[in-house]
C-alpha cells in the first residue's frame, strides 16, 4: 500500500479518549461491563490501568482473556483500517467483563481519520484481481452514522460491505 494514501486519511486527524470504570459486581456472570463490538476506529491504544483482567477478544468464535501487563499498552484494529486495508487487516471483536471483587479502570485512545475527505479501500490495493470489499463514503457521514448506531459486534462495518 502507498504510504501517501493512509497520510491523506489520517494527517491531522482525531483523536478521542475514553477512560471506562467497571464497578465491581457480585453476580459478574449476571451482567457485562461493555457490551461486545469492535472500535469503528482506525486503531485503538488501550492502557489497562490496574491489573485487574476483563479485556476478551473473540477469536475463532471463543472469547479469549486479555492479561494486563504492567506499563504496556494494547493495540487493537478499528473498522476503518479494516475498510482501508480492503480487509486484509480485521477490526477485532472484543467485550469487558466485570470481576466479583475488584473495580477494575481502562483507557482507551482512539485515532480516527481528519474529517475532510473520503473513507474507503486505499486505492493503490485495487487492482483488477483485488477490486473494493467496503463502499466508499465520506469520514463526515461514517461518523454520524456511527453515532446512531449503538455497539453491537462488527454489525457497524457490515453496513458498508459491497
Ligand atoms: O475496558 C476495556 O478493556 C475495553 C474498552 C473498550 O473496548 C472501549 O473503550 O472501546
Ligand atoms: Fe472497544
Amino acid at each position: 500500500m502507498e504510504s501517501n494514501d493512509m497520510i491523506t486519511l489520517f494527517k491531522e486527524g482525531m483523536q478521542a479518549m475514553r477512560m471506562n470504570y467497571y464497578p465491581p459486581c457480585p453476580q459478574p456472570e449476571q451482567v457485562i461491563g461493555l457490551t461486545p463490538h469492535s472500535d469503528a476506529v482506525g486503531i485503538t491504544i488501550l492502557l489497562q490501568l490496574n491489573e485487574v483482567e476483563g479485556l476478551q477478544i473473540k477469536k475463532d468464535g471463543i472469547w479469549i482473556p486479555i492479561k494486563p501487563l504492567p506499563n504496556a499498552f494494547i493495540v487493537n484494529i478499528g473498522d476503518i483500517l479494516e475498510i482501508v486495508t480492503n480487509g486484509q487487516y480485521k477490526s477485532i471483536e472484543h467485550r469487558a467483563i466485570v470481576n466479583s471483587e475488584k473495580e477494575r479502570l481502562s483507557i482507551a485512545t482512539f485515532l480516527s481519520p481528519n474529517l475532510d475527505g473520503d473513507l474507503g479501500p486505499a486505492p493503490s490495493l485495487i487492482t483488477p484481481d483485488t477490486p473494493p470489499k467496503f463502499k466508499r463514503v465520506s469520514v463526515v457521514d461514517f461518523s454520524k452514522d456511527l453515532f446512531s448506531k449503538e455497539l453491537n459486534r462488527k454489525t457497524f462495518i457490515e453496513r458498508y460491505y459491497i
